[in-house]
């Protein structure tokens, strides 16, 4: 298959253009009338709704002054503020550079919309996933810094914890949240027999634009969950023996831009994650490939 990220990349282009190719779509640019961009949030913020055995210490280790690695327990570590201004906003220039496409068998591409169903050939797309605009492709399909961005991440997790195993990852999964949106309870389950020895390949997932409440626990039953907020310019990454956590996107929260973001991005959360996928993956498959979920609700999945 023709390297997209290779076209994309001679596609990337300032505002103006995107705007143009959004509305083109169908979807409306954000205004520039946002109160001012709440602050990244110092200290301790990791909410721990629960106080699971590693959830005190984590809070601790959180508070001012920390490094920016955190290891949360085995297998999860959060860095934060680890994507610079430059790198954020280059990574969400390419992002809706590639997702302003629209994603379904009529136009054989991928990106975050779909044609509605109301269409009358006038051109009128939606997120395809409802609050939610999700594309995926081989990381080959992107710019060689998009897989260098997740070694490094990966490198910088490992460096808190020995325990977290190491990947390549060769697909790249992209959400970008409305604000408000969520992304119910699920697992990302490519391979849960790796998973059950332990050697689950991890996610290395980016945040950038509006924040969210991200929720983790073991198992769906449980009533209990943790919550870490994600900020733009963090990086959530679980592996190992934490690889199969159920989570949730439980709000993207309104209002949290950051100002250097903002005329950088659609009003939304970005978020762009990274994947090993075992076994050959076809490259014909794409755009038709899809990361298989175990979904507790598909309301929003
Ligand atoms: O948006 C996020 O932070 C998580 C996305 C997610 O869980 C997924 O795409 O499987
Ligand atoms: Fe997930």
């Amino acid at each position: 298959m023709t390297s997209r990220g290779g076209q994309r990349n001679a596609r990337v282009t300032p505002d103006s253009k995107a705007a143009s190719t959004a509305q083109a779509v169908g979807v409306t640019i954000a205004k520039e009338n946002h109160p001012p961009a709440q602050l990244r949030n110092s200290g301790t913020n990791l909410q721990y709704v629960s106080t699971p055995k590693h959830g005190v210490a984590d809070a601790k280790a959180l508070a001012g002054g920390h490094t920016g690695k955190i290891k949360v327990r085995d297998g999860i570590v959060v860095l934060r503020n680890f994507l610079d201004v430059e790198t954020q906003r280059w990574l969400a220039e390419i992002c809706f550079s590639m997702g302003d496409e629209a994603s379904g068998a009529q136009t054989g591409t991928t990106g975050f919309y779909q044609l509605k169903k109301s269409d009358k050939g006038n051109g009128m797309f939606k997120l395809n996933m409802g609050t939610r605009g999700r594309m995926i492709d081989s990381t080959s399909s992107f710019p060689p810094r998009f897989a260098e961005l997740c070694v490094q991440c990966l490198r910088a997790a490992q460096e808190v914890d020995d325990t977290m195993p190491d990947m390549e990852p060769n697909t790249n999964l992209i959400n970008f949240y409305k604000p408000d949106a969520n992304f119910k309870w699920h697992k990302d389950s490519e391979n849960p027999q790796l998973v059950k020895v332990g050697k689950g390949k991890p996610v290395v997932s980016f945040s950038i634009g509006l924040s969210c409440d991200f929720g983790y626990k073991d198992h769906y039953e449980s009533e209990e969950h943790e919550t870490v907020r994600l900020d733009s310019g963090d990086v959530f990454i679980f592996g190992g023996r934490s690889r199969m956590i159920v989570h949730s996107v439980l709000r993207v929260i309104p209002h949290t831009m950051p100002g250097y973001m903002r005329k950088h991005m659609r009003e939304g959360r970005l978020n762009i994650t990274f994947r090993e996928v075992d076994g050959y993956l076809d490259p014909t498959q794409f755009p038709r490939y899809r990361v298989t979920y175990d979904i507790e609700d598909t309301g929003n999945g």
